[in-house]
């Protein structure tokens, strides 16, 4: 646990450093209309909402499969470019579903296991549902850990809940959600990643979309660079997903400028990054059609689910 003791962040200098991200890098017209592409690609198209329904589960898988209107491909110069989401994400109860629905597509689908979002249930009955959901075809699973043990400084209980986690999962790749908003302090943000990775997470999530306070830039900050640096002292590779309140092409582009700025093209790619959101592809269609058109629609007229 060295490592994890000998964390320290500076909050002024992080916030400093995500401030001034806007007005150094801009990205305009076709440059901006393929950085949004790539946005849809690291796109886990997600639903998880207590009216989550089969039909609204198809209708999104459908959408996974087909992001883009075939127009707005075409005049994108994309016709021949197959174009889909990075996964969809869904409650256990719907893996199923969306494994049937997205037969044929590489498409991955996404379970939240272990409780989600609260991760309070039984130790015992969180396993069970992670088995249960790479048995229905889930081949990533989204834990969430509990936020007790980073409040309380017991890393070594969150390692050992982690790595459980991840041997449960077998063969699925597992994102391990921190719930950074819970977790009071930047510098638990970065300990919480490091004991996250050390247990063996494929990917660290930042929250569930159901926190107070969901997906942040400073976060994003933090979370990047302990991933640079446990990089840099084991050599593992492990992605990024911010999740959470992400709804607009804007903010994407800002997300996808800090992990190209932090850590370089590698991880602007889905095996490698992934935005959990409900509705910004809406928005970077509508973006997307206006960049074309030069006229913006209704949200309406792109419809997710
Ligand atoms: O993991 C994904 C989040 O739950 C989605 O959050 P959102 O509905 O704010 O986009």
């Amino acid at each position: 646990m060295d490592p994890v003791e000998a964390v320290r962040v500076n909050l002024s200098a992080a916030e400093r450093r995500v401030a001034s991200l806007a007005g150094r890098r801009t990205v305009k017209k076709e440059w901006q209309a393929a950085w949004l592409v790539r946005a849809i690609e690291c796109i886990d198209l997600t639903t998880l909402s207590g009216d989550d329904t089969e039909g609204r589960v198809r209708r999104l898988c459908a959408k996974a499969r087909q992001p883009l209107r075939e127009d707005l491909q075409e005049a994108l110069g994309l016709a021949n470019r197959r174009i889909t989401t990075g996964a969809i994400c869904v409650y256990h109860r719907f893996v199923a579903t969306a494994v049937d629905a997205l037969k044929g597509s590489g498409i991955p689908v996404a379970a939240v296991s272990t409780g989600f979002p609260a991760g309070l249930s039984p130790f015992e009955t969180r396993l069970k549902e992670i088995e249960a959901s790479v048995a229905d075809g889930a081949a990533e699973i989204d834990i969430v850990i509990t936020r007790e043990h980073v409040l309380r400084g017991n890393w070594q209980a969150l390692y050992d809940e982690v790595k459980a986690f991840k041997k449960a999962c077998g063969p699925a790749h597992m994102k391990a959600i921190l719930a950074t908003g819970d977790l009071q302090t930047l510098r638990n943000v970065s300990r919480a990643s490091w004991v996250a990775m050390m247990a063996g997470s494929d990917f660290i999530k930042t929250s569930t979309g159901k926190e107070g306070i969901n997906a942040t830039l400073p976060v994003t900050l933090i979370m990047l660079r302990a991933i640079r640096d446990y990089r840099e002292m084991t050599g593992h590779v492990v992605g990024y997903k911010p999740a959470g309140g992400i709804s607009t092409a804007k903010d994407a582009m800002a997300y996808l400028a800090l992990m190209k700025e932090e850590l370089g093209n590698d991880w602007l790619q889905p095996n490698l990054f992934r935005f959990g959101a409900s509705s910004l592809l809406a928005d970077i269609e509508r973006q997307l059609e206006h960049y074309v058109t030069g006229r913006y629609a209704a949200f309406s007229h792109h419809a997710m689910a």
